[in-house]
């Protein structure tokens, strides 16, 4: 493994790799004591990608890493205490920060119904990023995550460190789902279901291109829309007041963090539906916006556009970007109003 290391480094010298293509990648995760947060840590710990795991909550940690560190693979996990200065600690040096801490819903709730406790939870989660870990790729978790990314922007921007290329809002689940769905109607392998999401992570913002896949017959399906689009909602009405999903979505937390990996170890045509600041609807005041999203070493390689849409899913991007423009416009407004300490 060490070995494997030193020669990747010596490739990346002579492909002139950016100082971002690192020999060590450490990955911090902020909530790693929660229903997310501890199978991503386990996902993570699987993963010989990862060197260094730093587990950070406000409860547990040092024992969900104790757990995780007994695990046969070669990388080093430490748990931080709940202090300012354990916090630090956890985040100096990140290669890649997920956040997964926050509350999650309950059956009757959206997921703005979670913005006034998430909004400050991941607004002073940035400031420490933004102080700690300036250069690492931000991977917000955090619902709702049409707001909580253009929070931590906001930070990061007023810190004079906000690079958008190294912020995500993970929307991989909404991509998991549409897959493993379409799969189930088709009787196909979901893994080779390949279904573009783009738009936002709640709701109507949620727009799958079905055109797009190798089923545009599905174009039109009702029911199946309603699913991609309320995936959220059938398991949180299942867990019954339990909270949300946590597995899927560590699994998908875990592989978008992969991919991110993979880009900046030199690999190319790595590509997943983000949620980004992207340009392509600025002009109506839009800044942020998922869509296919091919990774690299410096983060954010290319925004690819939506593409060739039918009429009917025009009309579903339509309602979306109502929506998302609102989820957006009230992430930056909670910074203006509620900058914290
Ligand atoms: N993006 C997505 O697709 C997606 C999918 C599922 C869930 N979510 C969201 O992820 C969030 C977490 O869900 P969960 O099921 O893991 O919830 P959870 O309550 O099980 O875990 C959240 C963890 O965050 C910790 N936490 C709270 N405040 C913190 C702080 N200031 N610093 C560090 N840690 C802190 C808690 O102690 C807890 O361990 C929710 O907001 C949920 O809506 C997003
Ligand atoms: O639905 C939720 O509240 C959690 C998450 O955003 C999901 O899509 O499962």
């Amino acid at each position: 493994m060490f070995a494997a290391r030193r020669t990747f480094a010596g490739i990346a010298q002579t492909r002139a790799f950016s100082a971002s293509a690192r020999d060590l990648s450490k990955v911090t995760i902020l909530g790693a004591a929660g229903g997310i947060g501890q199978p991503l840590s386990l996902l993570c710990k699987l993963n010989p990608r990862v060197t260094d795991l730093a587990l950070y909550d406000i409860r547990l940690a040092p024992g969900v890493a104790a757990d995780v560190s007994h695990i046969n693979t070669k990388s080093k996990v430490t748990g931080y205490d709940p202090t300012p200065s354990g916090l630090a600690a956890a985040l100096k040096g990140a290669e890649i920060v997920l956040i997964p801490a926050g509350v999650p819903r309950k059956p009757g709730m959206t997921r703005d119904d979670l913005f006034n406790t998430n909004a400050s939870i991941v607004r002073d989660l940035a400031k420490a990023v933004a102080e700690s870990a300036p250069d690492a790729n931000i991977l917000v978790i955090s619902n709702p995550v049409n707001s909580t990314v253009p929070i931590v922007a906001e930070i990061l921007k007023a810190k004079g460190v906000y690079n958008p290329k190294r912020l995500f809002g993970v929307t991989t689940l909404d991509v998991v789902r549409a897959s493993r769905f379409v799969s189930e109607i088709k009787n196909t392998d979901p893994r080779d279901e390949n279904i573009t999401v783009v738009g936002g992570h709640s709701g109507v913002t949620i727009v799958p291109l079905f055109s797009q896949s190798s089923h545009p017959d599905l174009v039109g399906n009702a029911d199946l829309l309603n699913r991609v689009q309320f995936g959220g909602d059938e398991v949180v009405k299942a867990k019954d007041g339990a909270g949300s999903a946590t597995l899927s979505m560590a699994m998908a937390g875990a592989r978008f963090a992969e991919s991110l990996l993979k880009a900046a170890q030199g690999e190319k045509g790595v590509i997943e539906p983000t949620f980004v600041d992207s340009p392509l609807y600025k002009d109506q005041g839009i800044d942020f916006f998922a869509s296919r999203v091919e990774l690299g070493p410096n983060g954010v390689e290319k925004i690819h556009d939506v593409g060739k849409i039918t009429a009917e899913e025009q009309t579903l991007l339509d309602a979306c970007l109502g929506d998302l423009k609102k989820n957006i416009e009230k992430g930056v407004a909670f910074v203006a109003q509620n900058p914290g300490k």
